[in-house]
């Protein structure tokens, strides 16, 4: 248990928060979010909240703040790794800038390095929040608008095989494994249980905006090849919109066919895809790039390496490295200092401390929005966020830590 003193109140202390405070913590997380949640979500974020690693902050008694961990594994290049998702971070407004979520996250990570967890996760409320605590930007997302009052321009031939309609309660068996195979390829996607399929993508009532139809899903192929998970809205004022939530296809073909599918619904007249890859094939089969355009890019997970060794053990690379980094981590002081990274495909990886000079010096933060391949060190170098000591350091970085395909994630929690 750690206490953290501020000057004019009382130490905030941070503890395990018990399952018999879960509704208490409930109380505190929408009274922070300002929300008034029916009971069958209450009950879900109550089951959810119950697998996950807890600690709240107390003003004696009284609960003023907590965060919690979700038991999420994440693909990393080459595999994958135990990854807490963190969550209902939240402080009473009543205690809020007293260091209420500093104390939490310092009692998050102590539980996490203490099971063995080398990294963490969350998506951020907002984007200032998190980078103080060592968090980066491990993958971005894209929104992207296609205009469907005219047929979908495309570059390449769609696949041709027929489209299933799915029932959302078969869905979960039918398209988890080709979502678990996406994994292999995409670094910075979380596992999904079926539970996780039938609450967080196959919920009938929008938890967002209610106007939204009841999930569809459409598959191609048997077993599938690739799968749309869609809903649609149509009012007297407004062309219809179709929401594209969750896209997968095992090739170019399958996805132009699913593009297609989702543009040429009847009574609609634009398709929004939210969350989608910064590498979208997409964006490069569409023939007609004023049909289809990218509105918004943003943050989409936030990654935390607490144990850097570990974490840059338990990933693959893509070229030889030799490279002393220097780290710095102000919240976890083992991942600071310089460290020899190096890897070939005779000897492996290896990440140990060093007394010889630092190449290249970055923030953990920085090394973490590295570290899935979404961030390249040469960037860090040229946006001055990193120090390059040693010429031509950062390229050979980003060239060992290179993924063929950009991290992506489009499961919020
Ligand atoms: C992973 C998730 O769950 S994301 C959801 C986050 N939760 C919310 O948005 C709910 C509403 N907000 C809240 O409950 C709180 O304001 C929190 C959790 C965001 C912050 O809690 P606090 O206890 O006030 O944060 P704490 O006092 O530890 O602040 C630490 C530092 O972060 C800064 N900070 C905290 N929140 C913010 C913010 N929203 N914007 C800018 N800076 C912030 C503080 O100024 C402080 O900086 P300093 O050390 O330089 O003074």
């Amino acid at each position: 248990m750690a206490t953290r003193p501020t000057p004019c109140t009382p130490a905030l202390k941070f503890q395990e928060l018990p399952e018999s405070e879960l509704d208490r913590a409930l109380d505190l997380a929408y009274l922070a979010f300002h929300e008034k949640p029916e009971a069958e979500l209450r009950a879900h974020h109550k089951e959810l909240l119950r697998g996950c690693t807890r600690v709240g902050a107390y003003d004696g008694d009284e609960l003023v703040g907590m965060v919690s961990a979700l038991p999420f594994t994440l693909s990393v290049p080459g595999g994958e790794l135990p990854c807490p998702g963190v969550t209902f971070a939240c402080v009473a407004p009543t205690h809020r800038r007293r260091g209420a979520l500093s104390g939490l996250l310092a009692e998050l990570f102590a539980r996490c390095t203490a099971q063995d967890w080398p990294i963490a996760a969350l998506w951020a409320s907002e984007s200032v929040i998190y980078g103080r605590f060592g968090f980066g930007e491990g993958t971005r997302g894209l929104t992207v608008e296609i205009d469907s009052t005219r047929p979908l321009a495309l570059r390449i031939a769609p696949d041709d095989r027929p489209l299933r309609l799915l029932d959302p309660a078969d869905a979960p068996a039918r398209l988890a494994g080709l979502y678990d195979s996406t994994r292999a390829d995409r670094p910075g996607r979380i596992n999904r249980t079926r539970a996780w399929w039938a609450e967080e993508w196959l919920v009938e009532k929008d938890e967002e905006d209610e106007s939204f139809s009841p999930p569809r899903v459409v598959a191609l192929g048997e077993p599938a090849a690739g799968y749309v998970v869609y809903r649609t809205k149509r009012d007297d004022d407004a062309p219809g919109l179709v929401r594209v939530d969750d896209l997968e296809a095992e090739s170019p073909a399958v996805a132009a066919a699913l593009w297609q599918y989702v543009t040429s619904i009847d009574l609609t007249a634009k398709v929004r895809a939210w969350g989608r890859p910064v590498d979208d094939p997409l964006l490069l089969f569409a023939a007609d790039r004023d049909q289809v355009r990218v509105t918004a890019g943003f943050p989409a997970l936030w990654l935390r390496l607490l144990d850097v060794r570990t974490a840059l053990l338990r990933r693959s690379y893509a070229a030889p490295v030799d490279v002393v980094l220097d780290v710095h981590d102000a919240h976890l002081p083992a991942n600071s200092g310089p460290h020899r990274l190096s890897y070939s495909s005779e000897g492996g990886a290896a990440y140990e401390p060093t007394h010889a000079p630092a190449d290249l010096s970055l923030a953990v933060r920085d090394l973490a929005a590295c570290y899935l391949g979404g961030t390249s060190p040469v960037s860090l170098v040229q946006a001055g966020l990193a120090t390059e000591a040693t010429p031509g350091a950062a390229a050979r970085l980003a060239a060992a830590l290179r993924t063929d395909r950009a991290p992506h994630t489009v499961d919020g929690f």
